[in-house]
């Protein structure tokens, strides 16, 4: 696109901004509670609120407390919740067989929300990092993260999210063939309707740092995730992965972290235009919640301006925190 643009003063585009009613008219990109996915923590127990201190506002949710905010959420016009288990210490071991359980925390609150508020849809998280004593999203033997060993349980740990009732399940592991066996098995076992939002670019990114406090991975992981999330300096990568993904039944895909790879979002949407999705990560939302809790910013106004740049880079939907306090304020 190549704008026309007049000489001064036949154009004079602050005519475009002179007032509320005409920066209305002419504003091109809009941001709705539609738009959000909203990312919770799960812990166990009964009536529990359990504050995150990295991020200000966020705290871990016993099932119950999140089916209120399942209903919270849906009465505020957000069309999805996505599920984070803190599972607790004494479940994780190397084999990971909790990740399967159809009881597990996970599960539990996938059918506790499914009960209550059938209309809202529940995203689920695959990778095996909350349940790995080592903390990676994979099975680790001798040092390295395997792949296709860890596919398999994916594929396990999957079928059971399906199985409780979850709307679309969300890939985080970035092992090479899992949408492929993923979206196999789901249609093998009845499961054709089941959504597959692949975190197809992800990053080994510093800003995760706060959800691994909030899933209580940190301590656990040894190491970094460089052998299978992406390095910083890759865009063509990106295309890659995210085209692999669509050709083995991602109905969806997702550039994470946000902010620092709106880039991403953009050429992944010009070049497939595929429903795409960036996850505004826990270290995106401590920065803007911390700051504007100290004062240094406008925490409002910070957090809109960050959100509605992932509808102009191109992005149909955000993953954020920020979900429940950015739609009380956009319904007004
Ligand atoms: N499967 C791990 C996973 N799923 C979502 C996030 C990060 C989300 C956030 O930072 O908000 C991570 C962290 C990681 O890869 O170490």
């Amino acid at each position: 696109m190549k704008p026309t643009v007049a000489s001064f003063p036949a154009t004079r585009l602050r005519r475009l901004r002179r007032t509320p009613a005409i920066r209305s008219m002419v504003q091109e990109t809009t941001l709705s509670p539609g738009d959000f996915i909203w990312p919770v923590f799960v812990r166990d127990g009964e009536g529990e609120v359990e504050p995150i201190h990295s991020m200000p506002g966020v705290n871990r949710l016993s099932v119950d407390k999140v089916v209120e905010a399942a209903k919270d959420a849906h009465a505020l016009g957000i069309p999805c919740i996505c599920l984070f288990p803190y599972t607790d210490p004494a479940l994780k071991n190397e084999d990971c067989a909790e990740a399967w359980n159809p009881d597990n925390l996970s599960n539990r609150a996938t059918r506790a929300i499914k009960d209550a508020v059938p209309d809202i849809a529940v995203m689920t998280d695959v990778a095996l990092d909350p349940y790995n004593i080592n903390g990676h999203d994979g099975f680790v033997e001798g040092g390295e993260i395997v792949n296709d060993r860890t596919v398999e349980a994916l594929v396990k740990q999957a079928l059971s999210q399906a199985e409780a009732g979850a709307d679309i399940i969300g890939p985080s592991d970035m092992m090479d063939g899992r949408i492929g066996a993923l979206r196999t098995a789901l249609e093998a076992e009845g499961h054709q309707n089941v959504l597959l939002l692949s975190y197809a670019a992800k990053y080994a990114s510093a800003f995760y740092g706060p959800f691994r406090d909030a899933v209580g991975a940190s301590g656990a992981l040894k190491g970094d995730k460089k052998t299978y999330q992406m390095e910083a300096g890759n865009s063509d990568e990106a295309m890659r992965l995210i085209e692999r993904d669509l050709m083995e039944g991602a109905d969806m895909i997702m550039v994470k972290p946000g902010m620092p790879y709106l880039d991403i979002c953009r050429r992944a949407k010009d070049m497939f235009g595929a429903p795409t999705f960036a996850y505004q990560v826990s270290g995106e939302y401590a920065m803007l919640a911390g700051a504007g809790e100290r004062g240094w910013v406008d925490g409002e106004k910070v957090m809109l301006e960050s959100l509605v740049a992932f509808k102009r880079a191109g992005c149909d939907g955000i993953l954020t925190y920020f979900a429940p306090a950015a739609a009380k304020v956009l319904n007004g």
